[in-house]
């Protein structure tokens, strides 16, 4: 659980902030850091963050078995897309820019994603983390890479878990021509496009955790419970050690 102090943090914790400001590159994220300083301090959490990224296409079915992980083992649900799609409902600075950009099937800015999710990370009393939709791409995946050793103060720092949701393209075409959630996104010409983005910025993410031994691969073929029974294991392999 984030542990929160009610006085002014300690320097360790200013240092922290600052650190993590700079990092992002956004005095932004300084001054909100501050102004949570004088409210109640977000200090460094007791329990080591577990986190899990969970990738795959569009349409290939991660959101949905999110939930079942969540219901199962207790993960807190970050799902990148659903907090950029906030950022656009509360007309925030960035919110047409983001609008765009997911019109077009491409990556938002890492700064603006990173920063959302570490807000809900800082926010959240839970340690177990389910990312989901990110990252997307190398650079995402830097970015967070370098938040999570600030946070554990060591270099390297990875996540615990990668799960890839492996699906046909035509099976994830029409997955999200059904959905029906009104997203602005699942249209066939965006789609087309995302695909292209998967193929040429996603993989190579999914390819960089299969040579570090953290990709655990699900063909994400078969109903949704069916699919499930092969998520289980992993993550119930996990408890067993925790
Ligand atoms: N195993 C499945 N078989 C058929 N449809 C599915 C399956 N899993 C999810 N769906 C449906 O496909 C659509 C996309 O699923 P979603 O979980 O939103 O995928 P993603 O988050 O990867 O884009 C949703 O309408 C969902 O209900
Ligand atoms: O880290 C992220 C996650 C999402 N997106 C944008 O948000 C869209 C929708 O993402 P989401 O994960 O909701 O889509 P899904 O794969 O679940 O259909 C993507 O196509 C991108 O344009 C992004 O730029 N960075
Ligand atoms: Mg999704």
């Amino acid at each position: 659980m984030w542990r929160r102090v009610a006085s002014l943090s300690s320097s360790i914790s200013s240092s922290f902030l600052a650190q993590t400001a700079s990092r992002l590159n956004t005095w932004e994220s300084l001054t909100t850091g501050i102004a949570q300083q004088a409210k109640g301090v977000i200090a460094p959490k007791e329990k080591t963050p577990f986190i899990t990224f969970v990738l795959g296409g569009p349409g290939s079915g991660k959101g949905t078995q999110c939930i079942k992980i969540v219901e199962t083992f207790g993960f807190a649900h970050l799902s990148a897309g659903d907090l950029l799609r906030r950022e656009i409902a509360s007309k925030s600075a960035d919110g047409a820019m983001i609008l765009n950009t997911i019109k077009e099937g491409k990556i938002v800015p890492s700064q603006v994603t990173v920063k959302l999710i570490q807000k809900e990370m800082e926010l959240s009393d839970n340690h177990k983390f389910l990312i989901d939709g990110f990252p997307r791409t190398e650079e995402n995946r830097v970015s967070f890479e370098q938040i999570l050793s600030e946070w554990q103060s060591q270099i390297g720092v990875e996540p615990n878990v990668v799960l890839f949701f492996d699906c046909p393209e035509e099976e994830m075409v029409k997955r999200v021509l059904n959905r029906n959630e009104g997203r602005v996104d699942d249209n066939l010409e965006t789609i087309k496009k995302r695909l292209t983005v998967f193929q040429a910025l996603s993989l190579p993410v999914i390819n960089y955790y299969s040579e570090k031994g953290k990709l655990y691969t699900i063909k994400a073929i078969g109903t949704e419970d069916e699919i499930f029974e092969q998520v289980r294991p992993i993550f119930a392999a996990f408890e067993t050690v925790g």
